[in-house]
């Protein structure tokens, strides 16, 4: 059966969260981004959100990039072929190399269309079994050992089953040492964003004496091979984020020793049907997989809700509620976390509804695009 696109509109947003989001490259205060829509015509429109950043410091993508090749390359293609479901989006894509987060914006919103005319929930579109979800909560660098240590106590009250804290070079070890020391059982994990190199090999070493449930992309992006020796000598498991591109990078991750854990974040890898892949290959290799966070508002969230109800989504995800990043999310019901579970929509599509006036309010400039 075809999935006819009449259009599809892309409505630039600009979004100031809550507080910044400092990691071991840089700081976040504003979110801009693309929602994009994708209308069949005969009354159903599937949403997507673009998760690059204004500065190339997570992959080499930016807002700009996205927008040039959504406009220049992406959706012409779209208006050239014809697609039965949306996993043939990938395909029709890849004779554009890399750009993942511009595909997987333009794709989420037509695997969410596709759901809708379905009428059925993304997440059992997706393959989802689960009716819940476990989340934890990702904590930026704090300026003081004190407001870190109070940020993690306010998590934990609020029941989110694991914390994810940022570490760098001189932000790490002490930092573990009063965090465990003021909650010695907390299910804790590090996030470095490649801020290590192996002559760190010693120093992280003393990671072990934690008891941490991972230590994510502690060397380069673009390594593979380092983590494989990393990961021979430290008893802290090694999970990748910003190095696992594409289910590829997931085998060869996995031939070598590199990690094992991996994030898997649908923009990073060019959405969710090569999401799914790796999940699959995960699932028969008993890799454990969790779903990672972007800062995205309510509609990348709900698309992460959908894909983390997969079964070897075995690990809490960085999906914590709306409020945590948004005075006000653009989508209702909000996403609400209660006791460090979310659950997972069953009516058609994402499964929230768009809050019009919230987006008018965010939008900077729209474009529509006939198909
Ligand atoms: O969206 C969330 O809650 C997770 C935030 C988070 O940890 C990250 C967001 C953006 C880029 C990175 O710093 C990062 C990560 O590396 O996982
Ligand atoms: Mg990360």
């Amino acid at each position: 059966m075809a999935l006819p696109i009449t259009e599809i509109k892309i409505k630039k947003l600009k979004m100031r969260l809550k507080h910044s989001f400092s990691t071991s490259f840089g700081s976040v205060k504003d979110k801009e981004f693309f929602l994009i829509e994708a209308r069949d015509g005969e009354g159903n429109c599937g949403y997507g959100e673009s998760v690059a950043f204004e500065v190339p410091w997570y992959t080499e993508e930016t807002v700009k990039t996205v927008f040039h090749m959504m406009e220049d390359y992406l959706i012409p293609i779209l208006q050239m072929e014809c697609l039965t479901h949306p996993q043939d989006v990938s395909n029709i894509f890849k004779p554009i190399k890399r750009n993942h987060m511009a595909k997987a914006a333009i794709e989420g919103a037509i695997w969410d269309l596709y759901a809708k005319r379905e009428g059925v929930s993304l997440a059992r579109a997706l393959g989802g079994e689960r009716k819940k979800i476990e989340v934890g909560i990702a904590i930026g660098i704090q300026p003081t050992i004190n407001e870190l240590l109070h940020t993690i106590d306010q998590a934990f009250q609020e029941g989110y089953k694991r914390i994810k804290i940022k570490i760098k070079p001189g932000y790490d070890i002490k930092v573990l040492r009063e965090v465990r020391w003021h909650f010695p059982s907390i299910p804790l994990m590090v996030d470095a964003n490649s801020a290590y190199t192996l002559d760190d090999i010693e120093h992280l070493k003393q990671l072990d004496e934690f008891d941490l449930m991972m230590i994510e992309q502690p060397l380069s992006d673009d390594d593979i091979m380092d983590h494989a020796k990393l990961q021979s000598v430290i008893h802290t498991p090694v999970c990748l984020d910003e190095s696992i591109h594409s289910l590829e990078d997931v085998k060869m991750a996995y031939e070598l020793g590199s990690c094992r854990i991996i994030n898997i974040k649908p923009g990073r890898v060019g959405g969710l049907t090569e999401a799914k892949r790796i999940h699959d290959y995960c699932k028969e290799k008993d890799i454990h997989v969790w779903c990672g966070g972007m800062l995205e508002t309510g509609v990348g969230r709900a698309q992460n809700i959908a894909l983390a109800s997969l079964p070897q989504f075995t690990l809490p995800g960085d999906i914590s509620s709306s409020s945590r990043y948004w005075e006000k999310d653009i989508i209702y019901p909000e996403i609400v976390a209660r006791n460090g579970m979310i659950e997972v929509p069953d009516q058609p599509g994402i499964g929230y509804q768009l809050d019009e006036e919230k987006v008018d309010h965010f939008l900077e400039w729209e474009k529509v695009y006939q198909l």
